[in-house]
């Protein structure tokens, strides 16, 4: 469960968009939606850990789960032209667990090949990542996200670009997560596509108030 009492999100003390009180409950999926430049990207980042909250309160609570956060950005802020396999991107997920230059063993193997399934991508595993489209590009991410295996997945506007056939993957995908137990909070623009998760709630930003809804006719 994420708590958040007079929270104030913002850069270097400027506060960005409205106070926010509410809480995000275990096993849902939150949707944050508002117009260009409310925070909507900010408030993910504070989440993630990334940005210190301006004022008010945050409280992130893991209970007995894994103290894992896994944070997907806009894909416009990745590097794709590393030269670099979609295996080696998405087994980037099991770092926290291996640590750098140990090697992988066959459990997490495993679990990189079922994520890779998931996103049916498993026929480019050894494809370097520049020569995939975007829409493989991002699921490709997403996978590495299933590999971190986090309590909380927090994912900025993950279906940016994506066709129909990719969007109706990884709203299985995210569905999926969210039945484990994962909590998940997305940013996005097309507010539609959240009819399509199961546990889900809405959190609206607007430059002056900030507001929940448990139904989709916001
Ligand atoms: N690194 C930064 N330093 C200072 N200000 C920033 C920084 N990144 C974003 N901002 C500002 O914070 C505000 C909110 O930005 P943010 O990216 O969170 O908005 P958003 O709701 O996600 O927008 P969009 O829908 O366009 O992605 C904007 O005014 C932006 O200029």
């Amino acid at each position: 469960m994420i708590i958040m009492s007079n929270l104030v999100i913002g850069y270097y003390g400027h506060r960005v968009g409205p106070e926010i009180n509410g809480c995000i409950k275990t096993g849902t999926i939150l949707t944050v939606i508002g117009s260009n430049g409310v925070g909507k990207s900010t408030f993910l980042k504070t989440l993630a850990g990334l940005l210190p909250p301006t004022s008010g309160k945050l409280e992130i609570v893991f209970n007995n789960k894994p103290k894992v956060i896994s944070y997907l950005p806009q894909i416009k802020n990745i590097d794709c032209y590393f030269p670099i396999t979609v295996f080696d991107v998405v087994a980037m997920g099991c770092w926290p667990r291996v640590r750098f230059f140990k090697k992988i063993n066959s459990q997490q193997r495993h679990l990189i090949l079922q994520a890779l399934e998931e996103v049916q991508l498993l026929d480019v595993i050894n494809q370097r990542i520049d020569s995939l489209s975007g829409g493989q590009l991002q699921c490709m991410l997403f996978a590495r996200v299933l590999v971190q295996q986090a309590s909380y997945v927090l994912l900025d506007e993950p279906f940016q670009g994506l066709d129909k056939m990719h969007c109706k993957i990884l709203i299985r995908a995210i569905n999926k997560l969210c039945k484990n137990g994962c909590t998940i909070v997305i940013v996005l623009h097309n507010r539609f596509i959240s009819e399509y998760f199961i546990h889900r709630d809405i959190l609206l930003l607007t430059q002056h108030f900030s507001a929940w809804n448990t139904n989709k006719n916001i």
